[in-house]
């Protein structure tokens, strides 16, 4: 029986994530912290995974934590950048055989969408990335999105292409966040839960690239085979395409 402890488990996905959790056969819940509860309460003694799924602001914290105590994470909390990741590596660099799993969406949908974005982003000139959410989600542009436009701009920079054609002249244009050259749009609308649309045009035509999360049950999958998974890849792991393909 896997232990798993739940950061911020009385939130949106951490309620999702205990649900998931009881139904598992082959799980069982330990920790269940909340905003005032001390990450260090969790140690191999009572847990063999901790699931993270707080805040932008606390999820570097709970995850240094948690590599000091020695215990296996799986993180869907958003607000990684290159210099926090590497703070992880750092640290993990003290302890060996530990892994740490980060998974900007853990849908399969939105993955596929990752998947399907870089193969076809050298064949337009142009691609752009919408996401949209509900109005409680604290950043923007989502994570999901973040790793579409790198995914998108790595995949241009191997086909050795240039930058996308705009004529955007105004100095406070809005064109949403330029990531890595690739123009990301955030919307915010009751109603919505987590969705991503990618465009990519030619002249004289489009593909679209969807993925709906309508209910956060297509998220639990993924994280459910992340927990098993835990370990299997020591050190830092980004994108559940590692586990997938
Ligand atoms: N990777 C993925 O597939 C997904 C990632 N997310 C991300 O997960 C994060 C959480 O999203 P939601 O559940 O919608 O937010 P939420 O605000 O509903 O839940 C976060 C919970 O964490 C608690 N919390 C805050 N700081 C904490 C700390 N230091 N220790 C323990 N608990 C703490 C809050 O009180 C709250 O209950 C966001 O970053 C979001 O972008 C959300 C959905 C899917
Ligand atoms: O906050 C959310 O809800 C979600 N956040 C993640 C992100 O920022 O990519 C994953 C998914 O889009 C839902």
């Amino acid at each position: 029986m896997i232990r798993v402890s739940v950061l911020g488990a009385g939130g949106r996905m951490g309620t999702e994530v205990v649900r998931a959790l009881n139904d598992a056969q082959d799980m069982q819940t330990a920790l269940l912290l909340g905003p005032d509860d001390d990450p260090a309460a969790i140690n191999p003694s009572n847990t063999d995974v901790a699931v993270d799924f707080t805040s932008p602001d606390a999820v570097l914290g709970n995850t240094l934590t948690l590599i000091g105590q020695g215990v296996h994470s799986v993180i869907g909390t958003t607000g990684w950048t290159k210099e926090r990741l590497d703070q992880v590596k750092q640290a993990l660099d003290e302890h060996p055989g530990l892994s740490v799993f980060i998974a900007p969406n853990f849908a399969i949908s939105a993955v596929l969408a990752d998947r399907f974005a870089a193969m076809a982003a050298r064949y337009f000139e142009s691609a752009e990335v919408i996401e949209m959410h509900h109005p409680d989600k604290v950043d923007a542009p989502s994570g999901t999105a973040l790793g579409t436009a790198s995914a998108i701009a790595e995949a241009r920079r191997k086909a050795g292409m240039g930058p996308m054609p705009d004529a955007t002249q105004q100095p406070d244009a809005s064109r949403g966040r330029v990531v890595d050259g690739v123009h990301v749009h955030a919307v915010r609308l009751r109603g919505l839960n987590a969705h991503e649309e990618v465009l990519m045009g030619n002249p004289g035509e489009q593909l679209t690239i969807r993925a709906d999360s309508f209910e956060r049950v297509s998220f639990m999958p993924g994280v459910l085979l992340a927990v098993r998974r835990a370990g299997s890849i020591p050190g830092l792991t980004v994108g559940l395409d590692h586990y997938l393909f």
